[in-house]
């Protein structure tokens, strides 16, 4: 199989974990006969300062004919106080509205060898397997009018959350079509007893919910559902909810897993290329110390293998290696006991793709 793969390293420990991403992927694909095709762009910060945009035109041109995306992440410090268009997240926003990735799915695993470097206790995060999917198009980080200006109170500001009942219906059905897949149990999280847009959600929910009445839909406010996902996080399978609630619920779900640099993601849309990205951002307090682990991005790279090229075996030779490297105890620092010593990134880079080659030391 050959594929063009369109890969923006980004800012901060973007291009660290991109890079060991990429030797991943090659070394894929010499396992399996597989030639990936690698074209690089940039985006976010590192974009700014080159074109003084955060998504050039050539980039998005460059995403719109690969196969796929593989993305690090943006921002930083550097770019902070600009104006809202010329920060670096305006840039992976603009990427994901522009190629319709409406559906963000944000799978949460406990792996077994992880468990103690969670602060929960074991008996909680026991078999904890959750699917978070966010709505990435629509919400209040697109809506219109936002910004800020002087009135006779002084300075007052907006941001709106704006929802199409098309844009909510698209987002529930393909989570019901993954809850189906999976154990037929959809929490849908809202706020329906503040907001219209949750109302809107809510009534969307139970509407397409009779399409699939072998999925056992349930609706959770979305401060209940922050608190049940630390209390006992085993009670989800699925989990579908708005943009911001998504964001925020799936950096709290990552401290089950152990690390956020655990976490990966996958944006889809109806057709054209998936984006792949570890949920993490560009983590400025360790940028360039290859302090940074590439776990999250190496699953994300998994899920490109199986959601945008069905090539199950090989998603899962990736997920094989990284439990035996963790089984066998390696980790890097986010995921380290005090005191253990860690990996770098290039170090678990290298330790991954060994186990893939199944060249395991003794
Ligand atoms: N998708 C993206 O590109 C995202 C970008 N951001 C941007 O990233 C910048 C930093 O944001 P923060 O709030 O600090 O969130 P962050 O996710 O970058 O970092 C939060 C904490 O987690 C740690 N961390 C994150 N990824 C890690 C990894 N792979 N290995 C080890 N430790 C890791 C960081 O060191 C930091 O202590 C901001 O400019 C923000 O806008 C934030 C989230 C997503
Ligand atoms: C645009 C990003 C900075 C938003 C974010 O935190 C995320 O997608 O996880
Ligand atoms: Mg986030």
């Amino acid at each position: 199989m050959i594929k063009q793969i369109a890969v923006l390293p980004g800012d901060g420990i973007g291009p660290e974990v991109t890079e060991e991403a990429v030797r991943l992927l090659e070394e894929v694909g010499k396992q399996f006969g597989h030639t990936f095709q690698f074209q690089f762009a940039d985006i976010g910060g590192c974009a700014l300062d080159k074109t003084g945009t955060p998504l050039p035109e050539e980039t998005l041109q460059i995403c719109r004919e690969s196969d796929a995306i593989l993305l690090g992440a943006v921002g930083g410090p550097k770019w902070d106080h600009g104006p809202g268009e010329k920060r670096p997240e305006a840039g992976l926003l603009k990427l994901r509205k522009a190629l319709q990735l409406y559906a963000n799915l944000r799978p949460v695993i406990v792996f077994p060898a992880l468990v103690n470097a969670s602060t929960l206790k074991p008996e909680v995060l026991e078999g904890v397997n959750l699917m978070i999917i966010r709505e990435l198009t629509g919400g209040l980080y697109f809506g219109q009018p936002r910004g800020r200006k002087e009135t006779d109170e002084g300075l007052a500001v907006v941001d709106t959350l704006y929802y199409t009942e098309a844009e909510i219906e698209r987002v529930l059905r393909k989570a019901f079509e993954i809850a189906r897949l999976r154990k037929k149990h959809l929490v849908s999280v809202d706020k329906a007893n503040v907001l219209d847009s949750s109302r809107l959600w809510r009534e969307t929910a139970d509407r397409i919910g009779k399409e699939y009445p072998d999925v056992k839909l349930e609706h959770m406010l979305v401060d209940n559902a922050a608190m049940q996902l630390i209390r006992r996080p085993g009670q989800f399978d699925t989990v579908v909810t708005e943009n911001m609630f998504g964001d925020i619920l799936s950096d709290e779900a990552a401290m089950l897993s152990g690390s956020l640099g655990m976490l990966p993601s996958a944006s889809l849309s109806d057709s054209g290329p998936g984006l792949y990205e570890p949920v993490h951002g560009s983590a400025p307090d360790i940028a360039g110390q290859n302090l940074a682990n590439p776990l999250a991005t190496f699953l994300s790279v998994a899920m490109m293998l199986k959601y945008s090229f069905n090539l199950e075996q090989e998603a899962q030779a990736i997920e094989q290696a990284i439990h035996k490297v963790l089984e066998d105890g390696y980790r890097t620092r986010d995921l380290a006991q005090e005191g253990e010593r860690y990996l770098t990134t290039t170090e678990m880079g290298e330790k991954v793709r060994a186990y893939l080659k199944q060249e395991v030391p003794s």
